[in-house]
Order: structure tokens, then C-alpha cells, then sequence
């Protein structure tokens, strides 16, 4: 390459395929960081900028249920991304987990919320959502 274009070559942008991938975080880190809080979620981004469609919708679902959960952002860390991935044997991002236990991802987390269950897995572990307390005030008001 002309020295001038060499020079010209942007910072990020590199040939180079010889550089290893990173490593992956071990299965007794990740058995941890999913029990960190009862509803851990893998994401891109974090709560309050997700930066992919999927993970925000995901985002959106736990602020109608009004759940508190622990956000962690693969894209800080590229271990943890791909750790998440291999512990689940689940190819993609987000990642949710409730009481320590994978329950998929956003196409997932949706039909639950559609279906009404997840208001049922969040009452096995304790947390009354939102959208249930919303449903008995107005059954209360009927009567
Ligand atoms: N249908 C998936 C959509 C998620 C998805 O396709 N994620 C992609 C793009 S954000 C992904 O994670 N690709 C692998 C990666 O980025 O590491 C779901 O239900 O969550």
C-alpha cells in the first residue's frame, strides 16, 4: 500500500484475523451474575440507553411490570458476551433470567407477556407486577 493511503487508514479499521477471540467468562462467574437479583438481563446497552431493538423491548416489558432488575451490557464486555452465550447455548442477546433460571429472549419474553405468564413466574419469585396490581384495583373499583 502507498505509504500516503497507509497513513490514511482509519484506526479501527484492521485486516488483522490473526488476533484471538476474547475469552469467554467461566460458568461458575456466570452461575453468580445470574443470581445477582431474582430478574438479571443480559442486554446491549443499559437500561436507561439501550442500544438494540430487541434489548429495548425487553426493557419496555419489565417497565410495564414494573420489575427491578439487574442490567448487565455484553457491549462493555466482549467475555461476558459471549460467556452468556455459551452458558445458555443461546446465540443471541438479550437474555433474561428469573430466579436464576434462562427464560429466553425478547421474542420469549414477549409471548410470556402476551399470554399473561409472566405475571405468574414474577409471582413465584415474590415480585407483584405492576400490571396485576393495575387489574385488581380495577376489580376492586367494580365491586
Ligand atoms: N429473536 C431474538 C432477537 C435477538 C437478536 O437477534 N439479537 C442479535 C442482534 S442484537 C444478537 O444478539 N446477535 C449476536 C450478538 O450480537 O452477539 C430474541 O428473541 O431475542
Amino acid at each position: 500500500m502507498p505509504q500516503v493511503l497507509a497513513s490514511a487508514t482509519p484506526r479501527w479499521y484492521s485486516a488483522d484475523t490473526s488476533a484471538p477471540p476474547p475469552a469467554a467468562l467461566d460458568k461458575a462467574t456466570l452461575d453468580k451474575l445470574v443470581r445477582t437479583n431474582k430478574v438479571v438481563v443480559f442486554m446491549k446497552g443499559n437500561p436507561q440507553a439501550p442500544r438494540c431493538g430487541f434489548s429495548n423491548a425487553v426493557v419496555q416489558i419489565m417497565r410495564m411490570h414494573g420489575v427491578q432488575y439487574d442490567a448487565h451490557d455484553v457491549l462493555q464486555n466482549e467475555a461476558l458476551r459471549q460467556g452468556i452465550k455459551d452458558y445458555t447455548d443461546w446465540p443471541t442477546i438479550p437474555q433474561v433470567f428469573i430466579d436464576g433460571e434462562f427464560v429466553g429472549g425478547c421474542d420469549i419474553l414477549l409471548q410470556l407477556h402476551q399470554s399473561g405468564d409472566l405475571i405468574e413466574e414474577l409471582k413465584k419469585v415474590g415480585i407483584v407486577s405492576e400490571l396485576l396490581k393495575a387489574e385488581e384495583a380495577k376489580d376492586t373499583a367494580k365491586k
